[in-house]
């Protein structure tokens, strides 16, 4: 399977969910040799053959328990509603010793649906890569998406060590730098770093949208770069973003409330011509930005603080 065998991490390697962050695991996890064998299971048949057709899978199953028969690592790699009943059906089918891994954008929703279905002896490792595009499906994967991005590594109480040692050796493998965080706080910075910035996305493509019907003007069409990112983000999965917001209801609901001060504050400077005020944010706002590069941190590899690995 692999071209080149760097080091063998897991034996057998199970995907159920095979879209843009599965396909891109495996995809890496070939590059790598970090696997002797991959097996493949998604919910839609068409999905399963065009896996079996890109070939980053060496056996697509028909049913996630054939899929994780005798895997040594199982990710899970679907929508977030859909984890719980994935793990319940596959629950019966893990092998001894197994550790299961999801890729959730949300950890707290994902840990409350997964782990009561866990058998005991099979280990449970909460990951979520800060990779990704606004493409999905078993075609948008490839194997540089997490090369040198952060992989975040959630554990329950009482994880296995060991366990969470080799998923963090698995996540290196594919390419990514991971840092570990407790579950409350992983929900309230992706609130800050991912999820309202794509709410804001959605919003402010939405209103250009509305008003280019009211008034027939070219909003879209003469757009530069920064709403040309908006409209890039504002074209991400529809069902990932509904669960994302359904799951991390109270984290998103702050940040919002923060977001919408801000902003009202901003709107009355304008409405009463406070000059000073708007001034004096964006100054602050430019020195933050200039503060990271000064750090020297990549803006495509945020540092989340504390614990790099790599
Ligand atoms: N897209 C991103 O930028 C990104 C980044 C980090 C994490 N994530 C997380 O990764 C997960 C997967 O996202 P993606 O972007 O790969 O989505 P995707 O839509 O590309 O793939 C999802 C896959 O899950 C399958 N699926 C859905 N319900 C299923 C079910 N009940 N049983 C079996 N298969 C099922 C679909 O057929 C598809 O193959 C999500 O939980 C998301 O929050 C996404
Ligand atoms: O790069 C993108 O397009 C992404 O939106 C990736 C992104 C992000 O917000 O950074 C989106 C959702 C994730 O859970 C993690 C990463």
């Amino acid at each position: 399977m692999a071209e080149r065998i760097v080091s063998v991490i897991y034996d057998k390697i199970a995907f159920i969910g095979l879209g843009l962050i599965a396909g891109s695991m495996a995809w890496a996890t070939q590059r790598a040799g970090a696997a002797t064998m991959i097996s493949g299971y998604a919910r839609s048949e068409a999905t399963r053959d065009t896996t079996r057709r890109l070939g980053f899978c060496d056996v697509v199953a028909d049913s996630a328990v054939e899929a994780v028969a005798d895997a040594d690592l199982v990710v899970l790699a679907v929508p977030i509603g859909a984890m719980g009943g994935v793990m319940a059906d596959i629950a019966g089918a893990l092998k001894p010793g197994a550790t299961v891994i999801d890729v959730g954008s949300v950890k707290q929703a994902v840990f409350d649906a997964v782990l009561p279905h866990m058998p005991d002896g099979v280990h449970f490792v909460g990951t979520h890569p800060m990779a990704g595009t606004e493409h999905s499906g078993p075609e948008a994967g490839f194997a540089e998406l997490y090369d040198n991005r952060w992989t975040l590594i959630v554990t329950p109480d009482g994880a296995d060590a060991d366990a969470v040692d080799r998923v963090e050796r698995y996540w290196a493998a594919l390419g990514a730098m991971t840092d570990r965080m407790e579950v409350a706080h992983h929900d309230r910075v992706c609130a800050v770093v991912s999820h309202i910035p794509h709410l804001i996305a959605y919003t402010m493509v939405g209103v250009a949208d509305d008003l280019r019907r009211v008034t027939d003007s070219e909003v879209i069409k003469f757009s530069a770069a920064g709403f040309r990112d908006f409209t890039r983000i504002a074209a991400s999965d529809p069902t990932m973003w509904r669960d994302v917001f359904l799951t991390n209801k109270s984290a998103t609901l702050e940040i919002l409330g923060r977001f919408t001060e801000e902003l009202f504050a901003l709107q009355r400077a304008i409405r009463t011509g406070d000059g000073d005020h708007l001034f004096d944010y964006f100054t602050r706002t430019r020195a933050i930005r200039r503060g990271i590069i000064e750090a020297g941190q990549d803006t495509d590899a945020p540092d989340f603080g504390r614990g790099a690995t790599r």
